[in-house]
């Protein structure tokens, strides 16, 4: 199922007013377990040089994982900027300077990293998972995705799926945030499953520190 706008509560009208990077215009759904989602639709201004530049300028890095016995690729490229490196367009900054300010309340803390995932084609994925590693496995903390190029589905779904929780779909589209908060990581996972056909799309996830 795809996300109604309705499901939405608009957020309290924001003091960023009506230029880019408006985080007024976000909009939370509250999942189970003290998790929730925010989105905002075409939400980063300058989507298409931020796409060229992400796909230009990033040191992409394909990592192998040891599955039992064998060493399998990862299907996407990856890297991560860590905190005080220049990310490859202004405007990402810009964005992670907004998100700072907009959740500072709510978040305690800047987001200090910025991770990059580069999906080629409909073959890349990233499969189940909580951003577990640090303090996400015990802590609220919150992970702000802003996505460029081809639209892809990001799917959550309860950690524990005993208790009837179903899972739910946020297409993530160009220029799209979607930060996943509160419990998420801890009480949720999340995918990018593989499509039949996609061009390429690339995601920057903003993180607190200690937060992967
Ligand atoms: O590409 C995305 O939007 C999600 C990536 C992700 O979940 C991760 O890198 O932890
Ligand atoms: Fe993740």
């Amino acid at each position: 199922m795809d996300f109604q706008a309705t499901l939405f509560e608009p957020a309290p009208a924001g003091a960023d007013g009506p230029t880019g990077l408006d985080t007024g215009r976000i909009e939370r759904r509250e999942l189970s377990h003290g998790a929730w989602v925010d989105v905002g639709r075409s939400w980063l201004p300058d989507a298409d040089e931020v796409l060229e530049a992400l796909v230009r300028e990033v040191p992409w890095r394909a990592e192998r994982r040891q599955m039992y016995d064998r060493l399998v690729d990862v299907p996407r490229l990856v890297h991560t900027y860590m905190i005080g490196e220049t990310l490859p367009h202004p405007t990402l900054e810009a964005a992670r300077d907004a998100l700072t300010a907009h959740y500072a309340a709510e978040l305690g803390e800047p987001f200090r990293t910025a991770g990059c995932c580069y999906y080629r084609d409909g073959r890349d994925s990233v499969a189940w998972h909580g951003d577990t590693i640090g303090r996400g496995s015990t802590h609220d903390t919150m992970v702000a995705i802003v996505s460029v190029g081809d639209p892809r589905k990001l799917a959550l779904r309860p950690r524990e799926r005993d208790e009837g929780g179903e899972s739910i779909v946020v297409t993530m589209g160009h220029g799209d945030l979607v930060v996943m908060g509160g419990s998420c990581q801890r009480t949720w996972e999340h995918a990018v499953p593989k499509v039949a056909s996609a061009g390429p799309r690339v995601s920057v996830q903003f993180r607190p520190f200690n937060v992967f």
